[in-house]
């Protein structure tokens, strides 16, 4: 059991079976005077309820293949720079790469791989016990990783970009978004956000959901 119990049903192939209209498209300035001007995209009609945003960067030429990165929130990573996992530094690093040759960031309302955030702080006190991220949600009765990207896809079709480079070590996004119709024309890895923190996260994502992940042998972090 490694994908289950995905909101949006079994996958389909193709054009998603349902179609998403921008509800608003907001302009604001990221990170202060100077940084990029970027335009926060809301939707109506997406397959689930979450709130998902496309952040839009300058530069963006949905008729070519712009760059884009997948990103599953994490209040605990992004938000107050919890260092259990890569997630802080990695929504960084695609603002900054993105920014700086147009593209988006869809910031997917995943918590927790789709389990949420309640479960994810119980799922941690049970990795603190020495099991792994995956085996943690296991425990807890969850899949491994209940993510559906088929809305992802959806939003791109609303926005016109059908073809894209994506951002991501995580082969499951490219091969979901391939499903639902997009074509991902190239994979681009992030960096490895590697630190003694975490070390073991990281190796759990290659080793057990086949992320590429370059990593030192253990030990070495
Ligand atoms: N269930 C669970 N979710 C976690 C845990 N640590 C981080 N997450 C969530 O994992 C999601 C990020 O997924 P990752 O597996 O780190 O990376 P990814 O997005 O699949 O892959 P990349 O595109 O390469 O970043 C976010 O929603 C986090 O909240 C954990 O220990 N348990
Ligand atoms: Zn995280």
């Amino acid at each position: 059991m490694s994908r289950s119990s995905r909101p949006g049903g079994p996958a389909g192939a193709g054009t998603p079976s349902r179609s998403a209209a921008v509800r608003a498209s907001v302009p604001v300035t990221l990170d202060g005077p100077g940084g990029p001007a970027a335009r926060l995209v809301t939707f109506n009609g997406l397959p689930d309820p979450g709130e998902h945003l496309a952040c839009l960067l300058p530069g963006v030429r949905p008729a070519g293949a712009p760059l884009v990165r997948l990103h599953s929130e994490c209040l605990t990573g992004d938000v107050l720079g919890s260092t259990r996992c890569d997630c802080g530094p990695q929504l960084a690093e695609a603002l900054g790469r993105i920014g700086a040759e147009g593209g988006a960031v869809l910031y997917l309302r995943q918590e927790g791989r789709g389990i949420g955030l309640y479960p994810k702080l119980d799922a941690y006190l049970l990795q603190d016990g020495g099991v792994d991220t995956f085996d943690a949600n296991r425990l807890l009765g969850y899949g491994d990783d209940h993510r559906d990207y088929r809305v992802a896809a959806v939003m791109l079709h609303a926005l016109g970009m059908t073809r894209v480079r994506l951002l991501t070590n995580n082969p499951d996004k490219v091969r979901q978004l391939r499903e639902h119709g997009i074509d991902v024309v190239e994979v681009l890895p992030t960096a490895v956000h590697l630190t003694t923190h975490n070390a073991r996260y990281l190796a759990a994502k290659a080793v057990r959901a086949g992320h590429h992940l370059p990593l030192p042998p253990e030990g070495t972090a």
